[in-house]
């Protein structure tokens, strides 16, 4: 297809290139019309019945007596057109190229005029017909699947929830975080708990709704995510979580001892909920990536009236696609992310505090968050009366609080425990297995910590041995 570009007219090269013009040489004088016009044409001489350039130029629909010449008027038929050209005539309307080296036609020769458009534009109707049905199967294809990566999978097209902010009420604050207030509060009948995002936060409330509506999220050890949207006046972000009614695990253990048992059900529910978020499912045709939750401590995970524990606040967390050929997983702050700004820094795993990890790996965001959840382990049998039968329970203490106090800095961090690879301190009288599982998930070594669903096995064999 010839195409006009201001005064010069080309045409292109090859139909697979859409950059490629060869310029047919500047049109001026009576051909100034070009730039008006589609009507490029390519005249080509037929020497050895192979066509040859022999003029390109712009064809000037406005002028008539090129159209009666050279059947101008017929260029858009998707067909050679033969025309009969005077060479006066041409040369009056339009720009000539050097002439051919071969000997001189005659005075009245046959010059064969072929618009490019007679090859490219069936071409052009042929690959955009393909790609229309290559456009309609991919959006059939909700399904992930691995062999097929150009895919979209239900993992990226996974519905929304949106809500109406006139069906919130806003009761009694309950929480405050470093970017939401979570408020008690009802929805359409129901009481929730409502994380109210201010409007700057934007970004943090998409990442956390982006994890919460991912495929299969529904566990028990995920916080149950109702929906999202704006604020009734429009200047806030709202998300409707179900309500934990014992606030986060942190409050709990402040307030409360518990048992073995009700210790080993905030573990066990803790491992399983986290063993979900890093599991990569496919269910029902549907994908659930892995998620790195990044952000592990007692303050974000919930206690529900059932004395179960929940994973929450998931505006740090990594989605680590497995899925296609897309980027591998979300990045929250982008690739120059520093991991020590991601999370809590008492919970952050000695490769996170050094700055060491690559962050390109899943893996390693998995590992750290099997150290955070070592402390918490730690954090929840320091208050179980079970576990100090002859001693009083401890009062509650965050991890390093002992040690470094109630505010730590990363400088304390890494010398503490990246660099004298110390951890809180376990009571020498707690059975072997319930040292030795802490220890496990807070090993220095990355790789050689257990899983989180490790862990979950673990427990379970934990608690049918222990006769407490
Ligand atoms: N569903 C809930 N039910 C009850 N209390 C909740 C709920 N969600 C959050 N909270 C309370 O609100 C506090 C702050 O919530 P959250 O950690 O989600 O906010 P944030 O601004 O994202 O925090 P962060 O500073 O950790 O990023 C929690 O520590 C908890 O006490």
């Amino acid at each position: 297809q010839l195409v006009a570009e201001r005064r010069r007219c080309a045409f292109r090269v090859s139909p697979w290139n859409l950059r490629q013009y060869r310029h047919a040489g500047a049109v001026n004088g009576s051909v100034q019309l070009c730039s008006h016009t589609q009507y490029c044409v390519g005249y080509f001489l037929l020497v050895n019945d192979q066509p040859e350039v022999d003029v390109q130029a712009c064809n000037v629909a406005e002028n008539p007596v090129q159209n009666a010449i050279c059947e101008a008027s017929s260029l858009r038929l998707k067909r050679l057109i033969k025309c009969v050209c005077n060479e006066d005539m041409c040369n009056r309307n339009v720009t000539r190229r050097p002439q051919p080296s071969q000997p001189p036609p005659t005075d009245s020769h046959t010059v064969e005029k072929v618009t490019i458009s007679t090859i490219f534009i069936p071409g052009f109707v042929l690959f955009a017909f393909i790609m229309l049905i290559a456009v309609k199967w991919r959006h059939r294809f909700k399904e992930c699947d691995k062999k097929t990566p150009t895919m979209l999978c239900s993992c990226r097209t996974a519905p929304t929830h949106p809500i109406n902010g006139a069906d919130v009420e806003l009761q009694q604050a309950v929480g405050r975080g470093h970017f939401a207030t979570v408020w008690r509060g009802e929805y359409k009948g129901s009481v929730v708990a409502v994380k109210v995002f201010p409007a700057g936060h934007k970004h943090k409330f998409s990442s956390e709704r982006e994890v919460y509506e991912l495929p299969l999220m529904e566990h028990p050890g995920i916080a149950r995510f109702l929906g999202a949207g704006k604020s009734r006046d429009g200047g806030q972000w709202l998300m409707v979580l179900e309500l934990a009614s014992c606030g986060s695990l942190q409050h709990f253990l402040c307030t409360k001892r518990g048992s073995w048992i009700e210790s080993m059900k905030l573990s066990q529910s803790l491992s399983q909920g986290l063993a979900f978020l890093h599991s990569d499912l496919h269910r029902r045709g549907l994908h659930k990536p892995a998620v790195a939750h990044r952000d592990l401590s007692s303050s974000n995970v919930l206690v529900r009236a059932d004395g179960m524990c929940t994973l929450s606040d998931f505006g740090c967390s990594t989605i680590l696609r497995s899925c296609s050929g897309l980027p591998g997983w979300r990045r929250p702050t982008g690739s120059t992310e520093d991991p020590r700004q991601v999370g809590s820094l008492r919970y952050m795993s000695p490769e996170i505090l050094e700055g060491s990890v690559d962050l390109r790996s899943g893996r390693c965001l998995v590992q750290a968050d099997v150290y955070s959840l070592g402390l918490l382990l730690w954090e929840i049998w320091m208050r179980c009366s079970d576990l100090f039968q002859d001693s009083m329970v401890p009062e509650h203490c965050l991890p390093y609080e002992t040690e470094l106090g109630s505010s730590v800095t990363l400088d304390q961090l890494l010398v503490h425990v990246s660099q004298m690879s110390k951890r809180p301190s376990i009571p020498k009288h707690w059975e072997w297995e319930t040292q030795e599982l802490v220890t496990d998930c807070w090993d220095h070594d990355p790789d050689a910590r257990l899983t989180a669903q490790c862990v979950v096995s673990r427990l379970h064999a934990l608690q049918t041995t222990c006769t407490l």
